[in-house]
């Protein structure tokens, strides 16, 4: 069968990482977390004591880290420096962090990079879920899905998965990211113009998984 890239993106909490790790698995495709990647090197910044608001100084530091990414969707690792990430990069200062580091231009020249090799080197194709990845980094992907959610129902879904999460709080915080990530200068959270935009708001997420992986069926029994 042919190799396929697949591009996924869109705002927090629409579902990109739920949805590419399930299409990935059924298809026998490999998956990449970009996002993972953008939170890794924050990590890295915060640990070594670099002001995350000082783009000279992260820009400076940006080609030091070591970020690896395994791209089993069943289980899916990052490390920096050999060190497992994984935990480390979900706490609220990344996520807080994260939108200022990823509007770097030489951080977006660097991960975008990594993000093409991994790409290129997945044998039967892969699921790439992040902001630009449909407008920037693989322009050419064989299809480009976009999801989007009302904030209220991204809100609930993410304060159900930070057990005790204020909804409000959770959502006004989601909006002050993708607002970051949408108007940032270098490669910002936008709909490439030949994605198909799925509105998750009243699906549940085995539907999304159902019409992502019939729309990659559809695209391979034309190609
Ligand atoms: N259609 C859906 N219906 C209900 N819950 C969903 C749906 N899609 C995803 N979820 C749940 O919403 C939460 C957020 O999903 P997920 O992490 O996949 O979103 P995301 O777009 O990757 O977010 P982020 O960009 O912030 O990493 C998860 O708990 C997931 O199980
Ligand atoms: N292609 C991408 C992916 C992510 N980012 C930045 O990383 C942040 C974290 O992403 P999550 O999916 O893990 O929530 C996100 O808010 C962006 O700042 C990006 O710029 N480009």
């Amino acid at each position: 069968m042919e190799s396929v890239i697949v591009a996924i993106d869109g705002p927090s909490g629409t579902g990109k990482s739920s949805t590419s790790k399930a299409v990935a698995a059924k298809l026998g495709l490999s998956y990449l977390d970009t996002g993972a990647q953008y939170r890794a090197i924050t990590w890295w910044m915060i640990s070594n004591g670099i002001d995350v608001q000082d783009a000279v100084a992260v820009a400076d530091a940006a080609g030091k880290p070591v970020i690896v990414s395994g791209t089993d969707p069943a289980r899916p690792t990052i490390t920096v420096d050999g060190v497992d990430a994984a935990g480390p990069i979900r706490t609220e200062e990344v996520t807080s962090k994260v939108s200022a580091v990823s509007a770097v231009p030489e951080v977006r020249e660097r991960i975008t990079e990594l993000q093409r090799s991994i790409a290129a080197d997945a044998p039967l194709g892969i699921v790439v879920e992040g902001r630009d990845i449909g407008t920037t980094v693989l322009p050419d992907a064989d299809l480009k899905i976009f999801l989007t959610a009302s904030p209220e129902a991204r809100a609930a879904r993410r304060s159900g998965e930070l057990k005790g999460a204020d909804v409000v709080t959770t959502q006004q915080a989601l909006i002050k990211r993708d607002a970051a990530d949408s108007s940032r200068k270098t490669s910002p959270l936008a709909k490439a113009d030949d994605a198909v935009e799925v509105d998750t708001t009243e699906l549940t997420l085995e539907q999304v998984i159902e019409c992502v992986v019939t729309l990659v069926e559809e695209k391979r029994a034309t190609a």
